[in-house]
């Protein structure tokens, strides 16, 4: 298992590449934890995959270096850095049975026979394969074959890091969400550094410790699920998280109130802001109240989603989605309050620290 160090890198793929936007990635400098469990989250595009391929050697990044451990590995060929991975579509080799395509990583590294089985049979029973050791992968459904795959990227205990690209895609949604959380179980009893990518928030907040959030090139936070849904950095990062998203108002803001559309909004202190900075308030629709007496708001519509209503409404001619508990009865002429700890206030999409 092994630190990560991404040391200013950055990709394009096109040579001649010069202007920011010439770049699939832009600068990523961070240092990733030995046997951490990292989730890298965001749209199509966005360079998720750019990156775990500059991380297993598919590509040599435009610029900086990878290290592994410290050691620069940046020239190093995907079958040197010790890496395991594990692809969208099951690689299975079918003429072999369960056990033998889980020892078939071990026995070609000459690992003695009696260490094989005794790592087979743990990950077999870890991943609740044992009672299919003996079938011919030939047969089997994709799920199953894609089991195959996470427990052959599991088998190897002395892997600098195991790296998932989207492996649930497969995966019928039952049974996605048990293999979900068995990684993430996995990933504690095994204590190996994990790279995983994915669009699905879901899969990245269930599985990770820090989800490193992408959009357009860049890392715009790296964070635990509470961070990211707390104090989004971004309000790309606020949107992406959450359902629904955070919501994001222009504003003009004078000492500690913002003026949203002629309304005022008190915040919870006075943020530093440089000049001419496009300013935006974000608050997430579980930190609205509707109440009587509140700012005036006009709601448009009610989703009922089981445990919670969604209001769809409008305020200050900007949308807003607001969550209500399930119980909690909506009053007539309500208007809304928003509570002034969680606004965060955005310059040019990113997140302003309040002064104290
Ligand atoms: N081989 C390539 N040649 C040129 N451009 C590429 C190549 N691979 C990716 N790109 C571009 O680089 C950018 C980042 O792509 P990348 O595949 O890393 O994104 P992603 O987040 O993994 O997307 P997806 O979820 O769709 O796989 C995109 O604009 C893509 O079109």
């Amino acid at each position: 298992m092994a630190r990560i160090t991404l040391d200013h890198i950055r990709h394009a793929y096109n040579a001649r590449a010069q202007a920011a936007g010439d770049y699939a990635l832009k600068e990523v400098h961070h240092e990733w934890e030995d046997g951490g469990a990292y989730a890298l989250l965001g749209p199509s595009g966005c360079g998720k995959t750019t990156l775990l391929n500059i991380i297993s050697g598919l590509i040599r990044p435009s610029e900086g270096r990878i290290l592994f451990d410290g050691s620069d590995v940046t020239d190093l060929a995907t079958e040197d850095r010790n890496i395991a991975q594990v692809f969208q579509f099951p690689v299975v080799y079918d003429t072999m049975t369960v056990y033998d395509n889980l020892a078939f990583p071990l026995r070609n590294r000459q690992v003695p026979e009696a260490t094989v089985d005794q790592r087979v049979r743990e990950i077999l029973e870890m991943t609740d394969l044992a009672g299919m050791a003996k079938r011919r992968a030939r047969g089997l459904t994709a799920d199953q074959k894609q089991k195959i795959s996470l427990a052959r990227g599991l088998v190897r205990g002395d892997v600098n890091a195991i790296l998932f690209d989207e492996p649930l895609t497969v995966i019928d949604p039952h049974m996605k969400w048990v293999l979900r959380s068995q990684l993430k179980r996995l990933h504690r009893q095994s204590g190996f550094t994990m790279v995983y990518v994915t669009h699905d928030q879901t899969e990245a907040l269930t599985f990770a410790d820090k989800v490193v959030v992408m959009y357009d090139g860049q890392i715009v936070q790296i964070g635990t699920p509470a961070e990211l849904f707390e104090r989004p950095s971004h309000t790309f990062v606020g949107y992406f998280i959450g359902s629904p998203g955070m919501n994001v108002m222009p504003a003009e803001i004078t000492g500690a109130t913002a003026m949203v559309g002629g309304m005022a909004v008190p915040l919870s202190g006075a943020p530093h802001l440089a000049a001419q900075s496009r300013i935006e308030l974000g608050i997430r629709p579980e930190f609205i109240k509707l109440e009587r007496g509140g700012l005036p708001v006009s709601i448009e519509k009610v989703e009922d989603i089981g445990r919670q209503k969604i209001v769809r409404a409008r305020f200050a001619g900007q949308k807003l989605a607001i969550v209500v508990p399930e119980d909690e009865a909506i009053p007539a002429e309500a208007g809304v309050r928003f509570d002034p700890s969680a606004i965060g206030v955005y310059a040019d999409s990113w997140r302003v620290e309040m002064e104290a």
